[in-house]
């Protein structure tokens, strides 16, 4: 390793360090990914002692290089510069590709996982272990290591203020969120990564821990696939590619045991590129389908000021309540030029004119588990489509969030369609609300957490990975990371892939 990249904190192996064509290594365990599961399971699986050796596809960019300029940070931290989308071309699907992954440029939203979703996995699911009693050492754990607490009154913006006076006003519960964030400086930059290391990502904190107990992290390394032999791990494949897309090296690992942790999409292409695991693979893929609900106030809210995201409504959370939730979100200029009115020429200058007179409000629905990743060779496909059975949640989301955007206040509300609808009263809701219809093309959507392609079940009927992390079917293979949850949760994943993902070290160690 080189000495600068000592130098430059986090000792990273980067394309740049490698200097021959083929590279072998070992380890006891190679973990594949180094976002939320992989950074907690390299850290709780070296502090016992293991010889971990973590391998992330993309760049190592350290914290002094943000830029707080999304554009810039869509090119250098996001998966597929940020373009990735399902199949039909309506729902842009993001995650973090860098070290540290989607913990880097994600909200620090941190929610525990619902009691409710925990009692689905039980029953549906065969997740005997999956109980509040097994989980909350896991919670308090990462909570603290992550110092979550609850949003201060500085940290409620005024957009958000205006939509606590509102709900209040409809008599709905409205809260602050819990974030993973030590002393916010308020910037809402948290999407282009923390330029101060305030946010607790795991580029500032498990990552670095693990490598203190010796764990290897090379980034720049993207691993194509698992090797096997007779039902039984022996490592993984890949190739170092530096940052202009040039091939520097072949990569072989030899490990008595792989997890896998490389996001909900890359997961399962992995290992149907290995030709591993049931036809669960890549299945059953949830991804909490959102909408950016942006509305025009009579006063300047300046959406980009303050926390990124300070209050949400919990009133609608239970499925027998509704089944969703309203994050009330900051956004800066170049987000809402992406996600928000769609109108073009006149309306959309003068929408952009009035920015700072813009407040949003995302959805979140408890999803169904309808799409499907597959590999087909070449490339990855994400068949992802909103179903008939979710689409009134979502319509019921987008009314409520309207209905909450009018009682804060607003006099104009942006509704994400692709056609340009507005809404100025309540009494216009019903009628234009009522003209969406299920088809493709016909929302503009966006998916921050895309989960569940690997789910973890009893039976091998209908999961992939057994009830401890292991892939049905092959010894010594491991997923620890968003893939694994058997439904959509509602609320934010972060967490409860923090938990799992410990949950499945220690399952790991034990069986060690
Ligand atoms: C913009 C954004 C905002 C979000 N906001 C919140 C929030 O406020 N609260 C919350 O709870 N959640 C939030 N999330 C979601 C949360 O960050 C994720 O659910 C969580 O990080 C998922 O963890 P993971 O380990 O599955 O994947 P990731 O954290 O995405 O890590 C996967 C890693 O694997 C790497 N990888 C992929 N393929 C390969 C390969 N072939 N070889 C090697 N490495 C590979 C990727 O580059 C990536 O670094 C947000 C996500 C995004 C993108």
């Amino acid at each position: 390793m080189s000495v600068q990249a000592i130098a430059r904190g986090l000792p990273v192996v980067q394309a740049s360090d490698v200097t021959s064509a083929q590279l072998t290594l070992k380890a006891d365990v190679v973990i594949v990914g180094s976002g939320a599961g992989g950074a907690v399971t390299a850290y709780e699986l070296a502090r016992q002692g293991l010889e971990v050796l973590v391998l992330e596809a993309g760049p190592y960019v350290p914290s002094t290089a943000f830029t707080e300029d999304f554009a810039d940070s869509l090119e250098t931290l996001y998966e597929d510069h940020g373009s990735q989308s399902n199949k039909d071309g309506d729902l842009l699907i993001l995650q973090g590709r860098c070290v540290g992954g989607s913990t880097v440029v994600n909200g620090c939203v941190a929610f525990r996982t619902p009691d409710f979703i925990l009692e689905e996995w039980r029953r549906d699911f065969g997740l005997a272990e999956m109980t509040p009693e097994t989980l909350n050492p896991y919670f308090e754990r990462v909570e603290k290591h992550l110092s979550i607490s609850t949003n201060g009154p500085h940290e409620i913006a005024r957009h958000s203020q205006l939509m606590m006076a509102g709900a209040q006003k409809l008599g709905w519960s409205m809260k602050p969120f819990q974030r993973n964030v030590r002393e916010c400086a308020l910037t809402g930059h948290c999407l282009s990564g923390c330029k101060t290391d305030r946010k607790q990502s795991m580029l500032v904190t498990y990552l670095p821990w693990a490598a203190a107990h010796g764990a290897r992290i090379h980034s720049d390394t993207r691993v194509n696939r698992v090797l096997s032999d007779n039902g039984r791990v022996t490592g993984v494949e890949g190739e170092v590619i530096d940052r202009t897309g040039h091939k520097v090296a072949d990569v072989r690992v030899e490990a008595p045991r792989v997890i896998l942790a490389a996001g909900a999409v890359q997961t399962p292409v992995i290992l149907q590129r290995s030709e591993l695991g049931n036809k669960h693979v890549g299945r059953h893929f949830a991804c909490h389908p959102s909408m950016y609900v942006g509305a025009r106030y009579p006063e300047p809210v300046y959406p980009w000021r303050g926390a990124l995201l300070g209050t949400y409504v919990d009133e609608f959370m239970h499925p027998k309540d509704g089944g969703f939730v309203l994050e009330v979100g900051g956004l800066g200029v170049a987000e809402m030029c992406l996600i928000t009115e769609p109108g073009t020429g006149k309306p959309y200058i003068d929408y952009m004119q009035h920015a700072r007179f813009n407040a949003g409000i995302v959805t979140l629905i408890h999803d169904h588990n309808v799409g499907e990743i597959s590999w087909n060779g070449e490339y990855k496909t994400i068949d992802y489509r909103l179903s008939d059975q979710d689409f009134p949640s979502m319509m019921a989301a987008l009314t409520a969030a309207i209905r909450l955007h009018l009682a804060a206040g607003a006099e104009e509300v942006f509704l994400p369609a692709t056609e340009r609808l507005a809404v100025r009263q309540e009494s216009e809701i019903e009628a234009i609300v009522g003209q969406l219809r299920n088809r493709p093309q016909a929302l503009r959507m966006v998916s921050y957490h895309p989960q569940g392609s690997c789910r973890m079940g009893a039976d091998p009927a209908n999961s992939a990975v057994d009830p401890h992390g292991r892939l049905h079917g092959v010894v010594g293979l491991y997923v620890a990371d968003a893939s694994l949850l058997p439904t959509s949760l509602i609320v934010n994943p972060q967490v409860t892939v923090y938990a799992l993902a410990n949950y499945v070290a220690d399952r790991l160690l034990a069986s060690a």
